[in-house]
């Protein structure tokens, strides 16, 4: 057993500070970082970094806004469970204290109705799907305009943000990506709270991903713990479209879209840049739909002074 002390900072005062223990699981290292992107590029960023041997924690321009982490070892996977759960533990109070930012800076009152002018409203979606589907792809894709063919599996999770303009309202997105595989499971599912929107992920030349889809719906459903299932707003891609081998027809995707709901569909490649940036807007209209379907029904329940009950509702009892 090895005893560590990690600290987030803020400045020079510490926000939190970590007692971590884990077994010794030989020279790995596990970097939880922070990186901030908005439309104009990364403009903030922070990584606190640590080896299971000299457990020396480093910590630049620390700004808890974002979690992420990932071995560094290009296996990416044979991580001892004391080191993922200590790398769950750090996520999830970065996690716990980026809630706290959302809540109290850009949350806006939606029963108020009205957006404060030059503040952004902040909106978590979260990327579910198959292990190797091109989740984190679509997010680099849409954050950072890059792809890489060699990238490494997710552990856990991590988010990136993107600042962007939809029908005239200002918008954060936080996309929250998540790791595929089952073995990973108890890492992702703790994420899922707060979501504001669930893009279920497969790969058009991978049946077996598509027939999974209903099993992520579930496993949502499950952990988000949604107030409304009904109303909870779900897009679904069909990513590597760019790959001439198909096991799923666009019919049979949207078919399936319909029979569950009648979510959005939509084909994307994240290595050419399909339909990328279609899909998370789509994703952002999805929520603000069903946010004005909630506002307007909380203002024709509203009870008028004068004696009328403004509601849909012909008559009343
Ligand atoms: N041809 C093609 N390959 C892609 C595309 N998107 C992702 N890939 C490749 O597919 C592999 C897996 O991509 P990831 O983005 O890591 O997949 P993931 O869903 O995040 O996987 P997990 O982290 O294990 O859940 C990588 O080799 C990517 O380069 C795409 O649109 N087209």
């Amino acid at each position: 057993m090895d005893d560590v002390h990690v600290q987030l900072l803020e400045g020079r005062a510490h926000v939190t500070t970590l007692n971590l223990r884990w077994m010794e699981g030989g020279p790995r290292t596990i970097s939880i970082r922070n990186r901030l992107h908005g439309a104009h590029g990364a403009h903030g960023a922070a990584e606190l970094r640590w080896k299971t041997r000299s457990c020396q924690s480093q910590l630049a321009r620390p700004c808890p806004r974002s979690a992420h982490a990932r071995c560094s070892s290009r296996a990416g996977c044979g991580l001892d469970s004391g080191l993922m759960s200590c790398a769950v533990s750090v996520a999830h109070r970065v996690s716990v204290t980026t809630s706290r930012l959302k809540r109290a800076v850009w949350r806006p009152c939606w029963a108020g109705g009205a957006m404060m002018s030059g503040k952004s409203l902040l909106l978590k979606v979260i990327l579910l799907g198959d292990g190797g589907v091109g989740k984190s792809s679509l997010m680099n894709r849409y954050v950072t305009d890059r792809f890489d063919s060699q990238s490494f599996h997710t552990i856990g999770v991590e988010f990136l943000n993107r600042d962007l303009e939809v029908d005239g309202r200002l918008v954060t997105l936080q996309i929250w990506d998540t790791a595929g595989q089952e073995r990973f499971k108890s890492l992702r599912t703790p994420f899922y709270r707060g979501a504001d929107c669930c893009l279920l992920t497969f790969a058009v030349n991978d049946l077996q991903s598509f027939q999974n889809l209903g099993c992520w719906k579930k496993e949502f459903m499950y952990y988000s713990d949604v107030k409304d299932p009904e109303r909870f707003p779900f897009v679904v891609l069909g990513n590597k479209t760019d790959v001439a081998r198909r096991e799923v027809g666009r019919d049979e995707a949207r078919a399936w879209c319909e029979e569950s709901g009648c979510c959005p569909y939509f084909e994307t490649s994240a290595k050419d840049d399909t339909n990328v940036t279609a899909a998370f807007e789509a994703a952002v209209r999805e929520v603000l739909a069903a946010e004005d379907q909630v506002h307007h029904a909380l203002l024709s329940s509203t009870i008028d002074l004068h004696g009328n009950r403004r509601s849909s509702r012909a008559s009343c009892c």
